[in-house]
């Protein structure tokens, strides 16, 4: 008797599923704006010249294979830390973090999930709506339980704060409240700095766990220390909180899977016991994570040419998507004659643009127009040239019309 038999094929993922169709589609207008992956001018995946330039100092070492400890790699936990901090936040001084080494953001998300359902029985996260497609995934598969606060608003094409405020206020007491850091995914809306404030003030007030998931540090103003600016503002507060990273983008490390989770407690001792708490779940999971991503970015952070030129490269990967943006904006409105207003598309940062566009119109964009892009309306300006501006445009009018 066959047991696997009766297993039902599972749907495609909303957005890695995209991707998938766009290979199938043999039209040369085809265009894939869905997975939120860089792409230069010419459309082609980027290899950043740091990370060449660091792998060749790699391969001259001649460097071994040995596992690394649970944690990883102990000079790429030091350099993320310091990265997303500041090396001289007194976090880092009072040695108030815990880091580990994550399989990438997916799976240091994964790991604080694990640590919450262990430790926190019965408490539930709060993700923005919408979110990360995966986000929920990885709380259902972690069980831990999950709620939205309102973030996006339809009618303003923008924020929804006095929603989001609510829906956290109302919140169970000590509830953890899933913030993106920044380049909010899929909406492209980030708060005010001002908005922070008084997003800190209510999670402080009902003794909320922050949890913000930083998947685009550097790639959504261009700046590694602004876009770390909400998560320091947090960490200035004296607040406990929990940060997921990702090399993703902005080192182009996709497929290396490097990430590290940190956990900014209230003493170096709870750190450390957090720490050997979170090594418990993540050897069962993987055991320990690879080697190769950690050692990139620990070569490209820690020494400073290297790190001056990642950060030219990754303000160039900014410039060019702000140029996009820029672009797509002109397009439209200089084709568009029913007076929409399309400035959204200006004010949005980050990776991707949230059109607006609802299910049906996005089928049209790719049934019709070949431009693949994910269900709820969201485009990856990373996989968009400026050359294809106009194009899309048209796409879009006729799909919104
Ligand atoms: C907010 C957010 N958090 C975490 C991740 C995980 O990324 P990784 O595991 O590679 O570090 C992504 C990537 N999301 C996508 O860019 C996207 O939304 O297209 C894509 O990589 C994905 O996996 O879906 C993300 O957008």
């Amino acid at each position: 008797v066959s047991r696997f038999e009766g297993i039902a094929m599972a749907p495609p993922d909303p957005i890695l599923g995209v991707s998938e169709a766009f290979r199938a589609d043999t039209d040369a207008k085809k265009l894939n704006l869905g997975v939120g992956a860089y792409r230069t001018e010419e459309l082609q995946p980027y290899v950043l010249d740091v990370v060449k330039k660091a792998e060749n100092l790699m391969l001259e070492r001649g460097e071994n294979k040995e596992y690394l400890s649970i944690e990883g790699l102990a000079a790429f936990n030091k350099v993320t830390a310091e990265l997303l901090f500041g090396a001289d936040n007194p976090v880092i001084k009072q040695q108030r973090v815990a880091t580990v080494q994550g399989l990438s953001g997916t799976g240091s998300l994964r790991l604080a999930a694990a640590l919450i359902e262990r430790y926190f029985p019965g408490a539930q996260v709060l993700i923005s709506s919408p979110t990360w497609g995966n986000h929920k995934n990885i709380f259902n598969d972690a069980r831990v339980p999950w709620s939205e606060y309102r973030y996006y608003d339809p009618k303003t094409v923008g924020l929804d704060f006095e929603g989001m405020i609510s829906d956290i206020k109302a919140a169970p007491e000590g509830s953890f409240i899933l913030l993106h850091g920044c380049a909010h995914n899929p909406t492209g809306i980030d708060p005010t700095p001002e908005q922070w404030e008084k997003i800190a003030d209510v999670i402080q007030e009902k003794n909320h766990i922050p949890f913000f998931d930083v998947a685009y540090q550097g790639f959504a103003s261009g700046s590694l220390d602004a876009d770390a600016s909400s998560v320091r503002l947090f960490a200035a507060r004296g607040m406990e909180l929990l940060i997921a990273q990702s090399y993703s983008k902005n080192l182009g490390l996709y497929a290396e899977r490097i990430g590290a989770i940190n956990v900014v407690c209230s003493s170096a001792d709870a750190a450390a016991r957090v720490k050997s708490q979170l090594k418990r779940i993540a050897r069962p999971m993987y055991s320990n994570p690879p080697v190769h991503g950690a050692r990139i970015v620990a070569n490209v952070v820690g020494d400073p040419a290297l790190f001056n030129e990642w950060k030219e490269e990754m303000e160039m990967m900014a410039g060019r998507i702000k140029n996009v943006r820029q672009k797509l904006f002109d397009s439209l409105s200089a084709r568009d004659k029913s007076g929409k207003d399309w400035s959204f598309i200006l004010k949005q940062i980050g990776m991707f643009s949230f059109t607006g566009l609802n299910k049906t119109q996005s089928d049209n964009m790719t049934n019709k127009w070949h431009v693949y892009m994910t269900k709820d309306g969201r485009i990856s300006l990373a996989g968009l040239s400026l050359a294809k501006c106009e194009y899309l445009a048209d796409a879009i009018i006729d799909s919104f019309h």
